[in-house]
């Protein structure tokens, strides 16, 4: 897969080590920023990283900022773009599996590199299950569609 990712200076250290976690499961990595860890705001990078999965420059999204859930706001605010703040793998997982999220956000001030990778895996590892979901999926477009 072709993955973009994007951190703002408290997620940097955390995003290097993603990006070569997903680097050794062979999956392409396109870094939209931020390249360290002086202080900068995190909405920058969500909506670069949200912009790249709508336009289907990249497959889907990983954003860190100190909790995930700055980044995934900023992200979800992009029409299209279903993100979601994980700290622990099976709501990571049950996100893609019912919700089709296309963007993972984590949070480096609250989840350590192993257990960050796992939800990274999890959330990689299954599909969207389609079926009873899809009506619901169309249920927030519509909302989106309701916005000005
Ligand atoms: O988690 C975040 C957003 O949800 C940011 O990483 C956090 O707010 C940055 O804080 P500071 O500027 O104090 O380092």
């Amino acid at each position: 897969m072709k993955i973009g990712v994007g951190s703002d200076h408290v997620g940097y250290a955390l995003k290097l080590e993603i990006i070569e976690h997903l680097k050794e499961l062979g999956h392409e990595v396109v870094d939209f920023g931020h390249y360290n860890n002086q202080r900068t705001d995190y909405p920058i990078y969500g909506e670069k990283v949200a912009n790249a999965v709508v336009n289907k420059e990249v497959d889907c999204g990983i954003l860190i900022c100190g909790t995930g859930v700055g980044m995934s706001i900023a992200a979800n605010k992009v029409n299209g773009i279903r993100a979601v703040v994980c700290s622990e793998p099976y709501s990571a997982m049950l996100s893609k599996q019912h919700n089709n999220t296309n963007i993972l956000t984590l949070g480096a001030r609250v989840v350590g590199t192993e257990l960050a990778k796992m939800i990274v895996d999890s959330w990689l590892g299954v599909e969207y299950e389609a079926g009873r979901h899809d009506k619901r999926l169309e249920m927030i477009r519509e909302i989106e569609t309701k916005q000005k």
